[in-house]
């Protein structure tokens, strides 16, 4: 079942667009959002939250777009999943669980502390008195706070130490709630997700089943992100090649970074069915074989 789509969306700053025509489902099973720094995946994440208008195209949340819906009752369905830093300092860890509650539900806090690993000896204390990861698993508390059908995570995890990280992931598996989830490691997609889309320089180059993804990449990009991949909690990777080389303006935006690049490449690439996934790559074929 899909929950949010995005269909030929358009998004950017002032009229810059950064984010172009990109048409997605955020289905069960986990959706990732993969891709390096700057490639769109903040931004794609704003707009399915309703904090970004796009410039064109349109964000359906069921039979409706954003434009239309119910925001109070959308708010509380869709949660974003912030960094831990967003924690306000001075408020004791129950008050921030109880202010995400909704009113004569606040005793829930110890429940959902407890929920989320937490001893719940914790909500007397402050932010700073925790470990970064307790202060994520208070974040993924609030969250759940309103019983949201899906959560938006930015990088949940890559603040945090491998062993840490390992165990909020385990979280976030255990979870009944859908989840779209946005990283530059594609380990972590490979935990919590079944569908992965792969960003480059704001466009969807290759969608799949994330284990076909990983197995059998079709994009140079996402073939470049597999083998950089990072073990849980390492470095964000650089897709190998010349990494230095901007998005190409015209034709493929890969093309200068890629290793097959051809002729045909000074051409853009249309998103085409390839065997049960989504490939925007002239050379796709070869790059299955090679
Ligand atoms: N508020 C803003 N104003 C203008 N440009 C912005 C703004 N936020 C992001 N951008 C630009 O939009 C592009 C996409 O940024 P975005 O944050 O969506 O990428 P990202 O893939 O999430 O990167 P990261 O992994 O570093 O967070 C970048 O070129 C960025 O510089």
């Amino acid at each position: 079942m899909t929950m949010l789509r995005a269909e030929r969306v358009t998004l950017g700053y002032g009229r810059t667009p950064v984010v172009h025509d990109v048409t997605l489902d955020i289905i069960e099973g986990g959706v990732g959002l993969i891709g390096e720094s700057g490639s769109g995946k903040t931004t794609l994440a704003r707009a399915f939250l309703g904090l970004l208008t796009p410039m064109s195209g349109n964000i359906w949340y069921g039979d409706q777009t954003l434009k239309k819906v119910d925001m109070r009752k959308f708010r509380k369905d869709v949660q974003p999943v912030f960094q831990a830093e967003a924690l306000d300092p001075r408020m004791r860890i129950g008050a921030s669980v109880a202010e995400a509650l909704p009113r004569g539900a606040r005793d829930r806090v110890k429940d959902l502390l407890e929920q989320v690993g937490l001893d719940p000896d914790v909500a007397t204390r402050r932010p700073h008195q925790l470990s970064g990861g307790q202060r994520q698993r208070v974040v993924i508390a609030r969250a759940l706070a309103v019983d949201p059908r899906l959560l938006i995570l930015d990088e949940p995890t890559s603040a945090l130490d491998v062993t840490v990280q390992a165990r909020i992931l385990d979280l976030l598996a255990s979870l009944d709630t859908e989840r779209l989830l946005i990283t530059h490691n594609l380990a972590v997609v490979d935990r919590l997700c079944r569908t992965a889309h792969v960003l480059f320089a704001g466009r969807v180059v290759e969608s799949g089943p994330t284990s076909e993804l990983l197995a059998k990449p079709a994009h140079p990009y996402t073939r470049a992100l597999r083998d950089a991949v990072p073990k849980l909690g390492g470095a964000p990777p650089e897709a190998k090649g010349r990494t230095e080389a901007v998005p190409a303006r015209t034709g493929c935006p890969f093309r200068l970074r890629c290793p097959l690049a051809a002729p045909e490449c000074e051409q853009p690439p249309a998103l085409r069915d390839l065997g049960g996934r989504q490939v925007a790559c002239h050379r796709a074929e070869d790059v299955l074989l090679s």
